[in-house]
């Protein structure tokens, strides 16, 4: 049976990479500053840049030719309230995907039900981490509290790939119970070139790249040529 190539997501840190990355072919282009930490945040007024990049984008290229953005909201602890201001700061600088940490904790479905007026009105990814071995129960929650979809990523990014602390059938566990429950799908954490033919196959919309795109690592810059690799190895034909 042959496998629809996921999406490209790739993780920049400022306009001019925002740039890199749409012409790379980047399907999702994610504001993200890994200086600040795994899900580290740009500024409100950076956030407001971007969207109006985004916009421009939109009157160039049309709606279809321009790639998707999200944003992080920082790393932020399991605190309802605390979680929901920072999504809602994020929110209102009219990013359209709205990405949030969930770490693995006893107030993680606290946090999510707390997100649910928000996810009525902007979409959004709850981000859960393979090294915290999370709950895949959390995927229920997801789905009642309306959100658009979830990532599986790495919170430690010194502690293994994404490969290292699942394997393809647990990953395609997670997306086919994602999918039972409404929510769009992607998988990341320190993904390399090798990681991307087993992980085609497991069938999640997107997969997301940072350290494997950049000069130096994920605090390094983006490497055009890298992103190129990356956009072409996603897209060679499998049969999985
Ligand atoms: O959302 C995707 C991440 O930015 C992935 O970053 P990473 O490849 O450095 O783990």
């Amino acid at each position: 049976m042959s496998t629809a190539a996921p999406g490209l997501l790739a993780s920049v840190t400022d306009l001019h990479e925002m740039e890199l990355a749409r012409a790379g072919g980047a399907d999702i282009v994610d504001l993200k500053q890994p200086a600040f930490g795994t899900l580290g945040a740009w500024s409100t007024d950076a956030l407001a840049a971007a969207v109006m990049l985004w916009t421009a984008w939109g009157e160039q290229l049309g709606e279809a030719g321009r790639p998707a953005l999200s944003a992080t909201i920082g790393d932020q602890p399991m605190v309802p309230a605390l979680v929901r201001t920072a999504a809602e700061r994020v929110a209102r600088t009219g990013v359209p995907l709205v990405k949030i940490g969930l770490s693995a904790s006893q107030h993680t479905n606290e946090c999510i039900e707390a997100l649910a007026p928000l996810a009525s009105r902007t979409r959004l990814i709850g981000v859960l981490f393979a090294d915290e071995a999370p709950d895949f129960a959390v995927l229920a929650a997801l789905g009642r509290a309306g959100f658009a979809g979830v990532m599986i990523d790495t919170a430690d990014k010194k502690a293994g790939s994404l490969t290292e602390h699942f394997d393809p059938l647990t990953l395609g566990q997670f997306v086919a119970e994602a999918r039972r429950h409404g929510l769009m799908t992607g998988l990341a954490g320190s993904l390399r070139l090798e990681d991307i033919p087993a992980l085609v196959g497991v069938g999640a919309d997107y997969l997301g790249f940072r350290g494997a795109l950049c000069e130096g690592g994920r605090t390094g810059t983006l490497d055009p040529v890298r992103l190129g690799q990356v956009h072409a190895r996603l897209r060679e034909p499998s049969d999985h």
